[in-house]
């Protein structure tokens, strides 16, 4: 058997025994209606209808599952089909099951704040199945969620033996007040374990990873702390900038578009202690408990950038600056890249800094957790040979774990040489695919499993830790630092991480095992 086949074979393997599993759980014996609110919009055509068809070929939801769109403007499901599919990942032999997914699909057009078209959206559902659970997905702008989640709450839920869950899509407020706002409607409306708040990362496979490394592992346990830990720095880089969404974007700015959440997620994971089990509660009070441990940033430690065109640019885009957008104003001041330094104030981590760095229109897409440690003390080698050992998460492109050390340069000197030990998932997992965040993520709501969802008082604690800084910049109109599209980032932002004691050197090079 080649190594190809035997990877396919362990796929196989691993799909045939989650879904033994599956068809065993009780809820699966039961059919499911899965509302996808604001069924004509980019979400749900470029992931929720992908993901949904995803989960059906592979059979890892219940076969009994009805798909309802839920949007405004009228659509027959030949229209929808026609807008969602190009997104789909359709195999050879598929045509049969894909004809199959789309008799499971059906489309009901009405507003989202009139009762009455809840009960239209409601007799539907009935006419599915008058005993189904129900998921609506709210893939929808956050200026509809208090009047659709009173309508669904008063006209749209399961009947009394079924369940009903929501899933929420971010942004939850755009500061501490406005999402104590949305948590407080959506309280009066339904239970925590009914409230499913995405955050994508969340089910990124080496996000999730973090958790097995940290607590699986015994080496890394003593290494974890303020004794040895330098600075850690969490990195989220994007090649484009925001053309075609600056209206919104504009509103948001980078902290709220990704700092606030995917950013502080991952530094939640890093820091947080072991959880009692993996029970989603767990996890999620450690997760809050390091949070509290977090005083609000000061501007002080924050550099904010905004990108403009460079001229010599090799396509429109990068030579597009984020004021040329024609949906954000000429004087914006809108961050699209930010530096930000947070320290965890508790016994293990007090003084380490965490370092939370994040940019649209940079030179690279790359999300990765970088922690260095400290200077080897006692150095017995000629002075500046020792770069600090790294070990670094890279959750995206090219999934990889890798730990820099130092280790004797091959051959008949005794000299030191930067290299590392490097688990590269292409080459360990070479051939296996890596499920989507969102398949990940939908799944677990079928599943009811919260493990990977945002709790109302996690996400209390990241606007406590963000909203002192977002109001000065708003109020004081900030300027940020410009960069150049394609370039790292603003020099200030190097600057701060030296200050915060992030070391780089220069000096390492990996030697790509292909090019060998
Ligand atoms: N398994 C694998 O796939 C492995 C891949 N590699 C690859 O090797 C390459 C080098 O490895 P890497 O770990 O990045 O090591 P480097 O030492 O080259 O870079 C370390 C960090 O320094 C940052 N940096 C670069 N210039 C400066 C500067 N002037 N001031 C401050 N910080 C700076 C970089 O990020 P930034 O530019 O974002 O600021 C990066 O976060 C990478 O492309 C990496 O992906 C290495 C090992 C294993
Ligand atoms: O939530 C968001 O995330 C995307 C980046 O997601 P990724 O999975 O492609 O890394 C980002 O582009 C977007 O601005 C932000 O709202």
């Amino acid at each position: 058997m080649s190594d190809h086949e035997e990877v396919i074979k362990f796929e196989e393997e691993g799909i045939r025994l989650l879904k033994e599993s599956l068809d065993k759980t009780e809820d699966y014996q039961v059919p499911h209606v899965f509302v996808v609110g604001g069924a004509s919009g980019d979400l749900a055509k470029k992931k929720i209808y992908p993901t949904l068809w995803g989960l059906y070929k592979d059979q890892l939801i219940p076969k009994q599952t009805f798909f309802v769109g839920y949007a405004r403007s009228k659509f027959s499901i030949l229209e929808l089909r026609e807008k969602v599919e190009p997104f789909f990942k359709v195999g050879p032999n598929e045509n049969e099951v894909l004809e199959e997914f789309w008799k499971m699909n059906s489309y009901v057009a009405g507003s989202y704040d009139k009762g009455p078209d809840f009960q239209t959206l409601d007799s539907h559902i009935r006419g599915l199945s008058c005993k189904a659970h129900r998921i609506i997905y709210l893939a929808l702008p956050p200026t509809v969620y208090q009047s659709i989640t009173k309508n669904i709450h008063d006209y749209c839920m399961a009947p009394k033996e079924c369940w009903t869950r929501i899933i929420v899509e971010k942004p939850f407020g755009h500061d501490s007040q406005s999402s104590a706002e949305l948590s407080k409607h959506l309280s009066g409306l339904f239970v925590e374990n009914q409230l499913y708040r995405i955050d994508h990362y969340l089910g990124k496979e080496m996000v999730q990873n973090l958790v097995i490394q940290r607590f699986g592992n015994r080496m890394f346990a003593p290494l974890w702390n303020r004794d040895n830990i330098a600075s850690v720095v969490i990195s989220f880089k994007e090649p484009f900038g925001t053309f075609g969404r600056g209206g919104y974007f504009d509103t948001f700015g980078i902290i709220r578009d990704v700092m606030q959440n995917h950013l502080l997620q991952m530094l939640s994971l890093i820091a947080m202690e072991k959880p009692v089990s993996l029970n989603a509660e767990d996890i999620r009070n450690e997760k809050v408990k390091v949070l509290k441990c977090i005083k609000p940033i000061e501007i002080t430690e924050v550099v904010l950038g905004q990108y403009m065109g460079d001229p010599n640019g090799p396509n429109e885009d990068s030579r597009t600056g984020y004021l040329d957008d024609p949906g954000v104003s000429k004087d914006s001041v809108t961050p699209t890249f930010a530096t930000a330094v947070l320290f965890v104030k508790n016994e293990r981590w007090d003084g380490v800094p965490f370092i939370l760095r994040c940019g649209k229109a940079l030179n690279e897409r790359k999300a990765e957790v970088r922690v260095q440690l400290k200077d080897v003390s006692g150095d017995i080698f000629t002075r500046g040979q020792l770069a600090r050992n790294e070990l670094v998460i890279r959750v995206q492109p090219d999934e990889a774990v890798y730990m820099k050390i130092m280790g004797k340069k091959p051959g008949n000197s005794f000299d030191c040489e930067e290299t590392e030990l490097d688990l590269t998932y292409a080459s360990r997992y070479a051939g296996v695919k890596l499920p989507d965040a969102y398949e990940r993520l939908i799944l677990d709501v079928f599943l009811g499993s919260q493990i990977h969802f945002v709790r109302s008082d996690e996400l209390a604690e990241a606007w406590r830790i963000f909203t002192p800084l977002l109001h000065k910049i708003d109020k004081e109109r900030i300027k940020p630092v410009k960069y150049t599209f394609g370039s790292r980032g603003p020099k200030e932002s190097d600057d701060l991480l030296k200050k915060y004691n992030f070391t780089y050197t220069g000096t390492y090079k990996w030697k790509n095992e292909a090019k060998i």
